[in-house]
């Protein structure tokens, strides 16, 4: 498709994926223009000025709450297609301002939907949904039925056969109020292709990294305090739950899967986005440190319980089709019942230059968690959709972001 001279609208623009896309579809010359949300001081831009796009990107100030500003933004821009992006999305976040997170989710939503709808706009959107909608997703990993019977009760219809790699058709069991806001545009998306016709697509992204990534995500967290180790501001790792898992991917991976859906992807359809793998947030902080310059020996538990038999392979992208059982955390609890010592506690790395203490914070754990997300991605792989980032290449440019002194929190 020829995206030259096409008018883009992009919402969220100031976030951490909107100057990613914002940039890949100058250089194939469309016309960007983003919303933005108006501030005493003016307009957010600092991410847009990292990208160094800020002055060819048309910002609109507007909020999705104010469906004025919305309309205002349409004729601004009179869009052929629209990147929904916007919204609150850090889950711990949603538990703790709940309201908020469905007012910008689910009635800005709902605002730019209608306001589209109203003006008669013949623009494709491509809505921004997220793994985080599956939430309760059953896994044939050990390690994680006791989440998994924990939050049963809330999903009583849920069987105990293995769903994973996730596909589209999966049930949706949102595990937070930011998963259920999600749910909520998702459906009100394909709700508005039915009803009036209207040309939108559904990405459901899983987790995307990389540089800039807000400093609050556990990626985030795990490679801003690797590089302070590193250079002797800390002496310790300070994380939650190290046994969840996610499908890690580069945000240029799903900004390139972004683009494919607004130009093949079917109106009213779903499209998972992900890298088909999965790792825990343990493999990541191993991964992290090993990409650092550390080489790990072995690990144990405060105790002095030993969690590994030898060094992990911690990549496990090649893991998909064998199950999770050689990852570091799955070996930890078939070896015993670590489980609640390793929550409470912490672990510690052995390494060539000393140990590094890994310690388990309950303030970072979250009220309801979601303890796997591996993507099935066959259905969007048809519109030519590859990952070309590698885990490692993922937390290399993370680090090399926190290796400015500047960027450190
Ligand atoms: C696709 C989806 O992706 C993101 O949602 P998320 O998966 O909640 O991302 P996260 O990086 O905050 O957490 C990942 C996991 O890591 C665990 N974890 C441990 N220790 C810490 C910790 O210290 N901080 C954080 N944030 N998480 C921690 C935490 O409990 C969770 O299990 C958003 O972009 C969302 O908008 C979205 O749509």
């Amino acid at each position: 498709m020829n995206w030259k001279g096409k008018n883009v609208l992009i919402t969220g623009i100031g976030g951490f994926v909107g100057p990613y896309l914002g940039e890949s579809l100058l250089e194939k010359e469309a016309i960007v223009f983003g919303l933005v949300r108006k501030r005493a001081d003016g307009v957010k831009t600092k991410s847009l000025e990292d990208k160094g796009i800020e002055n060819d990107v048309k910002l609109i100030g507007g909020d999705l709450t104010d469906i004025t500003s919305l309309a205002n933004a349409l004729d601004a821009s009179d869009p052929d297609f629209i990147f929904h992006l916007a919204a609150q999305s850090f889950v711990p976040r949603s538990f703790e301002n709940s309201l908020e997170t469905q007012q910008i989710n689910c009635i800005g939503t709902a605002n730019l939907l209608d306001a589209v709808r109203i003006k008669d706009i013949d623009a494709k959107i491509v809505f921004a949904g997220s793994s985080e909608e599956y939430g309760l997703v059953i896994s044939s990993s050990n390690h994680h039925e006791q989440a998994q019977k924990k939050h049963q009760s809330i999903f009583p219809e849920v069987e105990n056969i293995p769903e994973v790699p996730i596909k589209e058709s999966n049930p949706l069991r949102p595990m937070s109020p930011y998963a259920v806001s999600k749910v909520y545009g998702d459906f009100l998306m394909r709700n508005y292709y039915h009803s009036y016709g209207m040309d939108n697509v559904v990405s459901r992204a899983f987790n995307h990294e990389g540089a800039g990534r807000g400093p609050m995500f556990v990626t985030s967290v795990i490679t801003n305090q690797i590089m302070k180790l590193k250079f002797g501001e800390i002496s310790k790792i300070n994380i939650g739950n190290v046994n969840a898992f996610r499908d890690w991917s580069h945000v240029r991976d799903i900004v390139k899967g972004y683009v494919l859906l607004a130009e093949k992807g079917k109106s009213g359809e779903v499209y998972n986005q992900g890298s088909m793998r999965t790792n825990s947030v343990l493999s990541y902080i191993l991964l992290g440190l090993k990409e650092a310059g550390w080489n790990i020996d072995k690990i144990e538990t405060f105790n002095g319980e030993k969690m590994v038999k030898e060094p992990v392979d911690m990549d496990h992208s090649k893991i998909f089709g064998i199950g999770f059982e050689k990852t570091a955390v799955d070996r930890m609890m078939l070896e015993g019942e670590l489980e609640y010592t390793i929550l409470d506690k912490g672990i510690y790395a052995h390494t060539d230059k000393g140990k590094i203490a890994v310690e388990f914070n309950p303030e970072r754990f979250r009220p309801a968690e979601v303890p796997i997300l591996f993507a099935n991605t066959k259905k969007i792989q048809k519109t030519g959709a590859k990952i070309e980032y590698k885990l490692n290449h993922i937390i290399k440019d993370q680090l090399n972001y926190y290796l400015k002194k500047e960027n450190r929190l």
